[in-house]
């Protein structure tokens, strides 16, 4: 027999289940978010993804008195302070309304409509109309001899809360975790060694690009190996052994400390999925429709679980659509996003949005870019203001329409930026028009009167 039945029944309290969870509520919906670990209210990002990397990010940036290994623990003790008064907002954010019940416990779906949720002896079974799995995802750790059972292998998560500065950092995987934290420990005074399985480091982005990014990060003591076959993980008395294969040769790294960055799967496991009717991609992750949907109407998938781009603002995407579905005109789906851009948090920040040069290329499109690097955009003072002159700033352009095509900004503040060209780029504005805007001064939008008035580096 069930224990209580709900309108809409979230299980893990990530970006998008929360906000549905909360919006839900506050119409005075019976709502029940069931989220595994206390540690976890709020989810990934604000506990252990982008928050307190991004406090990390921004401590490595602007350190503070001592040696390094001062600096760091005391990045790392904000960090927790910054994550625990999140967890605690977030707890609240729903803990607050009336209609919304928060249980920590791990859930399991026993049929279609009822879930069981397990929090030591303590057992209840809950049914709902509508179930809502957010569960997120966790770190791959591939299946590398000796990795597994290493003592100094570490996940973004175990990173994130280290008490100690290593002095050699090994990083398997250059994405966007393994660019981030290399970044950032690389600041904090750390050698790290970046081996990534690829051909190419940042395989997204242009020749141009990379080359750029990479280079400011080694110019920062990165060191970086593609096409880098790790083999064998071996504790030594000092700390790890890394035996790689790179270039048809076989070598070895000595770290401290070894972090795995080689993506992350979604969360499935155990969840009871096959009771329940839901079916799962080849790849582990719940497979939904455009509406969310899977493949029980009443059962959906939001964020990292579904398969979709690992971001916090596509689950928070991800609940408008069911949101729309269940108390909207049901009009919105993952068909109507366009433009998604993102940025990898790197010293200065990478962003991008649109197609790469490559891409405009390749379909064929009449291409012409421009470009600049950041030291010689004479009209963004504040590159200079803020001492932060490395990066740089470049369109892709349909030249026989004006179209903004893409864009690719490695520059202070591009995090911002690139916002603003996605709306432009959402809203058809062309890229003549967002040359003669008028931006503030001094800030760094204004450099895109200036780079776009550019003569153009190549065309095609
Ligand atoms: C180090 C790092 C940095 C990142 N930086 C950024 C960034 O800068 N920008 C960005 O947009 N994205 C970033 N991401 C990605 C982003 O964090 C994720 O895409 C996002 O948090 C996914 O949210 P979600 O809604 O899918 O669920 P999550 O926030 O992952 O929540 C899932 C929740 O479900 C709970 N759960 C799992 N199984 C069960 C169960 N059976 N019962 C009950 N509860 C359960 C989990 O404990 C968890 O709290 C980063 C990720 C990492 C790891
Ligand atoms: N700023 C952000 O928005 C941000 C920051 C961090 C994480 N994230 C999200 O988290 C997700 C996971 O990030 P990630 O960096 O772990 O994954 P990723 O998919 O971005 O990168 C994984 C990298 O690991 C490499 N790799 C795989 N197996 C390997 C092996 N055995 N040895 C060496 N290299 C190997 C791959 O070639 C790839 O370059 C991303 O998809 C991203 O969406 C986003």
């Amino acid at each position: 027999m069930k224990d209580t039945h709900f309108d809409l029944l979230v299980i893990g309290f990530g970006k998008g289940g929360k906000t549905l969870a909360a919006t839900m509520g506050r119409l005075g919906k019976r709502v029940a978010m069931v989220e595994q670990s206390a540690a976890m209210y709020g989810g990934t990002c604000i506990n252990i993804g982008c928050a307190p990397t991004k406090a990390l990010v921004h401590h490595a940036e602007h350190p503070g008195a001592g040696s390094p290994g001062e600096r760091h623990r005391q990045a790392v003790e904000d960090t927790r302070s910054l994550t625990s008064a999140l967890r605690g907002k977030n707890f609240a954010m729903l803990d607050t309304i009336d209609s919304v019940v928060v249980i920590t416990g791990r859930a399991e779906f026993l049929d279609p409509k009822t879930v069981r949720v397990t929090a030591g002896n303590d057992v209840l079974e809950l049914g709902a109309d509508t179930i809502v799995v957010n569960t997120g995802a966790e770190p791959i750790v591939p299946p590398i001899p000796g990795l597994r059972t290493s003592a100094h292998l570490l996940t973004s998560t175990e990173l994130i809360d280290l008490d100690h500065l290593p002095q050699r950092l090994a990083i398997l995987g250059g994405g966007y975790v393994g660019v981030e934290f290399a970044s950032v420990y690389a600041q904090f005074g750390s050698a790290v060694t970046v081996l990534d399985a690829g051909p190419r480091i940042m395989p997204r982005e242009d020749d141009d690009i990379a080359a750029a990014a990479t280079g400011i990060l080694r110019d920062a003591g990165v060191e970086f190996v593609a096409g880098a076959h790790v083999t064998d993980v071996r504790d030594t008395g000092e700390g790890v052994k890394i035996t790689y294969e790179a270039g048809g040769r076989t070598h070895t790294l000595a770290a401290d400390d070894v972090l795995a960055a080689t993506g992350r799967r979604p969360v499935t496991e155990g969840l009871g999925l096959d009771r329940a009717g839901v079916r799962t991609t080849p790849s582990g992750a719940i497979e939904v429709d455009e509406s969310l949907r899977t493949s029980q109407p009443h059962i959906y998938a939001v964020g990292d679980v579904n398969g979709g781009p690992q971001f916090t603002y596509i689950s928070l995407d991800d609940s408008r659509i069911i949101t729309d579905q269940l108390i909207g005109a049901g009009r919105r789906s993952t068909l109507d996003r366009r433009f998604v851009p993102y940025t990898v948090f790197m010293t200065p920040a990478l962003s991008r949005v649109g197609l790469t040069e490559r891409e405009a290329v390749e379909q064929g499109l009449p291409v012409k870019v421009v470009e600049k690097a950041v030291a010689d955009i004479a009209g963004m003072p504040r590159a200079k203001i803020v001492g932060e002159t490395r990066g740089l700033m470049k369109f892709v352009i349909d030249r026989e329409t004006d179209e903004l095509l893409g864009a690719a900004l490695l520059s202070i503040d591009s995090q911002e930026l690139i916002n603003a060209v996605t709306l432009a780029m959402r809203h058809g504005v062309t890229a003549s028009e967002l040359r003669d805007a008028i931006y503030t001064h001094p800030s760094s939008t204004e450099a895109f009167n200036e780079v776009l008035a550019a003569p153009p580096v190549r065309e095609a």
